[in-house]
């Protein structure tokens, strides 16, 4: 008989929500909605309304929300998304003390009653609260994951196909390093079906989709006036969660821990990576040229003052 896989998505706000119903419509297993003990009743509404959504989607999962962490022991996957989000003004690093702590205290809940999970973090500063929830499980380094590149990747992907007026499919952007106004797109490596991307469009131009990309989170921040972006963080969520819970060895950019990796030690920054049942099963190393390089070491850079923060206030 198959396995029903589970699904712990924590934190119940816009993004915990929204990849909540991404995940059950594309039944990929049952869900746990948790968030605070004072937000019970609101998470247990969510999460009813989306079970009744099931019926017309033709998705045979369960949902139930919760704040007792004991309803999500043995979840396959466990998505963190708890904390608080931007506003206008401030940048994802303003939000670190706030943030850590409460990744830490989820996390060691997580751990108590699923110790055989994989981590996928969402919380921002994502690369340092990463670290935070690997730190604090203690859980091998595969099984702690955090969300960023897909996501970059796919605003790049975004402005490219509506600059050059083609299918989304075809646009592949390659975006590494820090989730911040740091982060770097490798248009080296960015195709438009099959085509180099630097051939179809001039410089000028890539240089304005790059900078566009890099303050993409706040642009929408900005455009919303009290949150941060949730559709596509959701969907990025779920397209990282698919490739875990059904092994397919997807080749996506992910905040890894890197052990020599490029060079870094103790240090979690997005790279590319091959996603499948394990949780990270491998990272792969580009060659890149020495402003590349530099570019990814200001990335690195900005992570480690973050997890400066972090370690410093323990
Ligand atoms: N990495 C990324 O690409 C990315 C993308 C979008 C959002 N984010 C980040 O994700 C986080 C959530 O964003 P959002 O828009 O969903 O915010 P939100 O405010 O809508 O939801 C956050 C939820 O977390 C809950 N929460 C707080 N403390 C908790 C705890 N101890 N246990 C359980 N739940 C708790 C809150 O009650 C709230 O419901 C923010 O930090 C945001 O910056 C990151
Ligand atoms: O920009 C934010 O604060 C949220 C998220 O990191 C994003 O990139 O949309």
């Amino acid at each position: 008989m198959l396995k029903r896989r589970k699904i712990s998505v924590i934190g119940a706000g816009f993004t915990g929500a929204t990849t909540a119903f991404m995940l059950a419509q594309r039944e990929l297993g049952d869900i746990v909605l948790v968030d605070i003990p004072q937000l019970e009743n609101p998470t247990k509404g969510k999460a009813l309304d989306m079970a009744e959504a099931m019926p017309v989607v033709g998705s045979d999962v369960h949902v139930i929300g919760t704040a007792s962490y004991e309803d999500t022991a043995n979840s396959d996957l466990v998505i963190i998304t708890a904390g608080v989000a931007r506003k206008p003004g401030m940048s994802r690093d303003d939000l670190v003390n706030t943030n850590a702590g409460i990744v830490r205290s989820v996390t060691e809940q997580v751990v108590k009653f699923s110790p055989n999970t994989i981590i996928i973090v969402l919380s921002n500063p994502v690369d340092a609260m990463t670290y935070v929830a690997y730190k604090t499980s203690g859980f091998p380094k595969e099984r702690v994951i955090g969300q960023a590149g897909v996501l970059d990747t796919a605003r790049f992907n975004t402005f490219v196909a509506e600059e050059l007026s083609v299918s989304v499919e075809d646009v592949s952007g390659f975006v590494l390093g820090v989730h911040g106004d740091d982060m770097v797109p490798l248009v080296r490596y960015s195709y438009v079906g099959g085509i180099p991307l630097e051939k179809l469009l001039p410089k000028s131009r890539i240089d304005e989709i790059v900078q566009r990309t890099r303050t993409g989170g706040g642009e929408i921040v900005n455009l919303l006036g009290n949150g941060s972006a949730y559709y596509a963080p959701a969907a990025s969520l779920t397209q990282m969660a698919e490739a875990i819970l059904k092994d397919k060895r997807r080749v996506l950019p992910a905040i890894a821990y890197l052990q020599g990796e490029y060079g870094y030690n103790d240090l979690f920054l997005g790279v590319p990576t091959i996603l499948g049942g394990h949780g990270i099963e491998k990272i792969i190393e580009i060659d890149l040229l020495p402003e590349e390089k530099e570019a990814l070491d200001k990335s690195a850079q900005s992570v480690r003052n973050v997890i400066q923060v972090v370690t410093a206030a323990r």
